[in-house]
């Protein structure tokens, strides 16, 4: 059916807010979702102002059904059927993070590897069989802040090893990250011990990631690179800071609680692409926002997610000159222009990460791009792009008068 006719007055518009509004929910609170996208749902209660139940739709005896991952699927959904799966993702582990369509089994269905005549009583048992069909919404890496993480254990499917992150790594001025959790984590080029690993991070120590997912084709799939805080004595503010929005008035309980700022440094030499891509990312910004920042009750307010965003973007400048040594004496970085588009509610009080790019300079017009997403990287919150300009700090000052 096409889409249009679908989204008739923006139904699917408002479901997919909805969902969004679920991952967010689920990201700043730390509970995990299922989504279920049900086709059209017949049988009774007929409670709907619909055709169905204008004809009491029943949607036949048969309780199989037929489930998906994405949205592909068409078709009617009995009611009881639909309950039932939702009773299943609550007790299943396997529902965690998952979104998925479903509709009454037909035997003729195209999706034949994908369907079973089943009762609902067993739908969760398709989902156990096809997990990797299952649209699980990691777009990007996880990552995981290791300056405040308590103890946290992933184990690995494959080699069992375990990650652990102890106390004794709160206030390590590091951050790692790797795109699958079960993947491990190496300090020092030596893998961490198994369970309850006590090892505390060296200063200036190298962390090596593996799995990194946009630059995976490197030789040995393994890539180096950490980050390192670039801002560790926020707490011992200077009086430039005083005066700063974000670690002056704006900083506090409440406020903007936190906001570390890291650089990426690549250790791995041997593959300069990893340097060279583009756009390539420069700066991660750990931050979280008080509940005192709102427009909407709960919400933060657009223009502080723009504040929050021109900073790491000038933090990454910070970034690009000590990289690529730009020669900015007697000059000062302002930003031009600066576009931010909102994609999902940030919610007041909520931890979330800043990733910043670098994608293009010309002369002395240089463009980033930043994206304000939840600490594992399933939502989205928005998404920037930018322009600073490399200005003569003495025109500047003309300009002012
Ligand atoms: C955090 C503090 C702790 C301290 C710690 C120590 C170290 C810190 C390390 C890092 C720093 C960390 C954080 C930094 C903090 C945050 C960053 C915030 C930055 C700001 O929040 S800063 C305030 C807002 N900002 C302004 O206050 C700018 C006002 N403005 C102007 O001062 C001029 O407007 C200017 C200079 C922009 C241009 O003037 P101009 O005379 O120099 O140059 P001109 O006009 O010739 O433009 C040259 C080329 O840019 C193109 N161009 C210009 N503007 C454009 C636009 N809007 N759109 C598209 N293209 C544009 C032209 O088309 C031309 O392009 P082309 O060369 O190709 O023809």
């Amino acid at each position: 059916m096409p889409f249009l006719i679908l989204n008739l007055f923006g139904v699917l518009d408002a479901k997919r807010s909805g969902e969004d509004a679920v991952k967010s929910y689920a990201m700043n609170s730390g509970c995990s979702y299922s989504i279920i996208r049900p086709g059209r749902l017949v049988g009774g209660p007929y409670t709907n102002l619909d055709l169905a139940t204008l004809f009491q739709v029943e949607g036949g005896a048969s309780n199989g059904v037929t489930v998906q991952s994405g949205d592909a699927l068409l078709g009617d959904c009995k009611r009881d059927v639909c309950a039932e799966a939702v009773l299943q993702c609550l007790e299943n582990r396997e529902c965690e993070d998952v979104v998925f369509s479903m509709h009454r089994f037909r035997a003729s269905s195209a999706t034949a590897s994908m369907t079973a005549g089943v009762s609902a009583a067993a739908a969760a048992a398709i989902f156990l069989s096809y997990p990797a069909r299952m649209e699980r919404d990691h777009h990007h890496d996880v990552q995981y802040s290791i300056s405040r993480e308590t103890i946290q254990q992933h184990t690995t499917s494959n080699n069992n090893i375990m990650t652990a992150w102890s106390s004794s790594l709160l206030d390590s001025n590091y951050w790692l990250r790797s795109n699958i959790p079960t993947k491990c984590e190496a300090v020092n080029n030596k893998k961490m011990d198994t369970v309850n690993n006590n090892k505390t991070f060296a200063s200036n120590t190298p962390a090596t990631v593996y799995g990194e997912e946009e630059e995976s084709n490197s030789a040995n799939g393994r890539i180096n690179y950490y980050y390192k805080r670039m801002n560790p004595n926020d707490v011992d503010r200077t009086s430039l800071m005083e005066s700063h929005a974000i670690f002056g008035p704006l900083w506090g309980e409440g406020l903007i609680e936190r906001y570390h700022v890291y650089k990426r440094i690549n250790t791995n030499n041997e593959h300069p692409q990893i340097v060279l891509q583009s756009p390539r990312e420069l700066t991660v910004v750990d931050l979280k926002v008080g509940k005192k920042l709102n427009g909407h009750d709960g919400i933060i307010h657009g223009g502080i997610i723009s504040l929050l965003f021109d900073e790491a973007m000038g933090w990454a400048y910070e970034c690009l000159q000590q990289q690529d040594q730009i020669d900015s004496s007697g000059m000062i970085i302002v930003t031009a222009n600066l576009t931010v588009n909102f994609r999902a509610p940030f919610l007041a009080g909520s931890e979330a990460v800043i990733r910043v790019y670098h994608n293009e300079t010309k002369g002395r017009k240089i463009y980033f791009s930043a994206r304000l997403e939840s600490k594992d990287g399933r939502v989205v919150f928005a998404e920037a792009s930018s322009l600073f300009v490399l200005a003569r700090k003495d025109k500047l000052r003309m300009k002012e008068r």
